[in-house]
């Protein structure tokens, strides 16, 4: 096979894999809780957590004690490709939903899957609707004690560099006066280049910058005085 094709398969295999998982995973996740609410991530993250065997990848962690907030916050990261998804599943703290575009939800099985586990689905072509429902989430962290995983990028970028941040997530931690965790994803442009038709096994690190002490505040965050001078910035 060339390796424009062998590319396809893969992305192609990967796109079944999604579907069928989330197939199975929505019986699971209505017999268990019977409906939408975040304790079905730990359904999906599980079964997502297979796929880096399928493909070869290995996810190494840094930092990631730091990462262990109680309560609420807002993780951000950047966003390279859909691959994304298996790194953050490996991560995934217990009470954390992400925020997604509402297209997703149009996408059969997987849009079930994500609705079942609580992902916040807004609309990026209209900012107030999407300030509407940000809003709405800032309550339900603290009433619900959730965590809320956003790509600041606000769409993936495999260029290796980062797109200037969309303000939802930063509005949204001032909102809710909780801290910003931010995480990385190291570059998969060794193992993961679309433009190349390249997809083989590769490592990613996860890291979270905070090894010597600093969260991501906004400042005049209370939240950043409850954190301590070790995670001030
Ligand atoms: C079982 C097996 C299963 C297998 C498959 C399973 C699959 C999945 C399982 C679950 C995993 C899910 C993973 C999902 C990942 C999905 C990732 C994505 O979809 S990324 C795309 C969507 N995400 C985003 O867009 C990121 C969030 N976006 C934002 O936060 C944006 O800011 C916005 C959409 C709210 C607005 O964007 P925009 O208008 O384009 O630009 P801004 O510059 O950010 O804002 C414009 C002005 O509005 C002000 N603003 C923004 N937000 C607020 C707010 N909340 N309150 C008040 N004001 C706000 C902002 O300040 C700007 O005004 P300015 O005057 O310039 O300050
Ligand atoms: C019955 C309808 C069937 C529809 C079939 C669709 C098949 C697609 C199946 C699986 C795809 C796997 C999706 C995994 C979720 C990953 C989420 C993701 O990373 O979305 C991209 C989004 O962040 C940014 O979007 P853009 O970069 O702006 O674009």
């Amino acid at each position: 096979l060339s390796p424009a094709a062998r590319f396809q398969l893969k992305i192609g295999l990967y796109c079944a894999l999604c579907l069928a998982a989330s197939a199975l995973a929505a019986p699971l996740c209505l017999l268990r809780h019977g409906g939408r609410t975040v304790r079905n991530m730990r359904i999906i993250k599980n079964m997502v957590k297979t796929f880096k065997y399928i493909y070869g990848l290995r996810f190494e962690t840094k930092g990631l004690e730091n990462f262990q907030v109680e309560g609420p916050c807002v993780i951000v990261s950047n966003h390279q490709s859909i691959l994304d998804m298996i790194g953050l599943m490996e991560i995934l703290p217990d009470n954390c939903v992400q925020i997604g575009k509402k297209e997703l939800l149009y996408m059969g099985p997987v849009g079930l899957i994500m609705y079942l586990g609580g992902v916040i689905f807004i609309n990026r072509k209209s900012t107030s609707n999407a300030k509407t429902v940000m809003s709405g989430v800032a309550q339900t962290m603290l009433d619900e004690n959730v965590k809320v995983w956003v790509y600041p990028e606000g769409t993936r970028n495999g260029n290796g560099d980062l797109l200037p941040f969309k303000k939802g997530a930063f509005h949204l931690a001032i909102q809710a006066q909780v801290p910003i965790i931010p995480v990385v994803y190291s570059s998969f442009s060794s193992f993961y280049n679309p433009a190349k038709k390249l997809f083989i096994s590769g490592t990613v690190l996860l890291s979270t910058p905070l090894v010597y002490g600093w969260t991501l505040c906004v400042s005049g965050l209370p939240a950043e005085e409850k954190l301590g001078s070790r995670q001030r910035c």
